[in-house]
């Protein structure tokens, strides 16, 4: 086993496997922490998938830690940590404080912050965060449910969440060729966030990165390191991942404008929608029964869509009403039991936008593991579970991935 990454979130997670597996490496990715005696056969990389991006700093450090550990056990040579590619995090952590922990585990004074993903348009410019064209701060991140992303600028935004000293290693430096870049990383004390703008970028800081213990960062992070430790040439093999004949289901919980827009796009094509209200489904005011049924009831050719997305206004009132924490747990709790309930009624393949989400719904049904399929759109693959009970099919979407259309087509897509 080469690389133990250990991710904040489902969908990173995955995001993360489709880029080491395109690299072509041998991946399993595990959902929440496992236990050493888990087999995980010819894995190169492991990447432990955790639900601990918002969760209070010290339980992610706790996770995170639990999960270092038991790759290490595995063999691990080099640890990444992913988080977003919008940097996801609040002024209590936390990127800071997991890698400051990861760091004293692994007894390394030094690693890199890098959340660049160029094709996904999140570049890294003298530290700053670009969204497109825009600063991560104008970015529709500002008005993310969990993490409101409102400073671009991530030397200062990790300076306010680590305890370690945090620089820049500027563009010029990356540009200046493999050895300059790396002999900064070898007088690196403390964490430097990396700029990046574009995929070559991203390669130069992996190969220069082969002798660092840790990494952070996106998954682009990820697009040069398997180079380091494969055969030269090694093809990516993208194989589609059959599952039994079922039933297909779309489930939105993001309220991320990708989503919102693919939302809108799905309903214009025909695909049957309900929509949750956050404050109804806490006032009891719609059951999952109610939710059941209309899933079993849409009987037309297209899967169904239920969906609680909305706009800023929305989430705002339900997060006066409800506060925020409890606005995101009903909701995730609802398409969880939603998603439980119509599992046991012959459905078996699972389209999930939203990283939280993903993670309870994933989590609820009890798949332990999954192997990575064919990219939908950049940053999401199909996956099948394994282990478990019957084998899912599941498209885990990051709340800004995919293009418009991405719910009909990762539908198109499966086999
Ligand atoms: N209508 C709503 N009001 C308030 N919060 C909501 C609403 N709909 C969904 N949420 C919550 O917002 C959060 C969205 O996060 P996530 O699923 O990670 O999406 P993304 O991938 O876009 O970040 C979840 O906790 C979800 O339960
Ligand atoms: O890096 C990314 O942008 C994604 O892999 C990711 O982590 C997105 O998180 P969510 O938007 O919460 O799904």
């Amino acid at each position: 086993m080469f690389i133990g990454a250990i991710a904040d979130d489902l969908t990173g997670a995955t995001d993360l496997s489709l880029t080491l597996s395109r690299e072509g490496m041998r991946v399993l990715q595990v959902v929440g922490v496992p236990t050493p005696d888990l087999d995980i056969g010819d894995a190169e990389a492991v990447v432990v998938s955790m639900k601990s991006r918002t969760n209070p700093a010290a339980e992610a450090v706790c996770m995170s830690l639990a999960a270092a550990e038991v790759l290490r056990g595995w063999g691990a040579r080099q640890f990444l940590f992913k988080y977003c590619s919008t940097f996801d995090s609040t002024d209590q952590g936390n990127i800071g404080p997991v890698a400051d922990a990861l760091m004293t585990f692994l007894g390394t004074d030094r690693t890199i912050a890098c959340p660049a993903f160029p094709t996904n348009g999140r570049t890294v410019y003298r530290g700053h965060l670009f969204v497109g064209d825009r600063l991560l701060s104008e970015s529709s991140m500002k008005d993310h449910p969990l993490t409101p992303m409102r400073d671009a600028d991530l030397v200062r935004v990790l300076g306010r969440q680590s305890g370690n000293r945090v620089s820049l290693i500027g563009r010029e430096t990356v540009a200046a060729g493999d050895a300059a870049l790396k002999s900064a990383f070898d007088r690196l004390s403390g964490i430097a966030i990396v700029d990046a703008i574009d995929d070559a970028d991203l390669r130069a800081i992996g190969r220069a990165a082969r002798d660092l213990p840790l990494i952070t960062g996106g998954s682009g992070i990820a697009l040069g390191l398997p180079a380091n430790f494969l055969p030269q040439g090694r093809a990516a093999s993208e194989t589609a991942l059959p599952v039994p004949d079922g039933r297909a289901v779309f489930l939105a919980g993001s309220c991320s404008a990708a989503t919102r827009q693919q939302i809108a796009r799905a309903i214009a094509d025909g695909v049957p929608a309900l929509k949750l209200d956050a404050i109804a489904i806490a006032e009891n005011r719609v059951s999952v029964a109610e939710a059941v049924s209309f899933c079993l009831g849409a009987a037309g050719e297209l899967p169904p869509l239920v969906w609680s997305s909305a706009e800023p206004a929305e989430v705002q009132r339900a997060q006066d009403r409800l506060g925020r924490d409890r606005a995101g747990a009903v909701v995730e709790a609802f398409l969880s039991d939603l998603a439980e309930a119509l599992a046991g009624r012959g459905f078996n393949r699972f389209v999930i936008a939203g990283g939280e989400t993903s993670g309870a719904v994933v989590t609820r049904l009890g798949v332990p593991a999954l192997e990575i399929g064919p990219e939908i759109d950049p940053g999401v693959p199909w996956t099948r579970s394994r282990g478990g009970a019957a084998p899912l099919a599941l498209a885990l979407k990051s709340g800004n991935f995919g293009a418009e259309e991405f719910f009909l087509k990762a539908w198109r897509l499966l086999p």
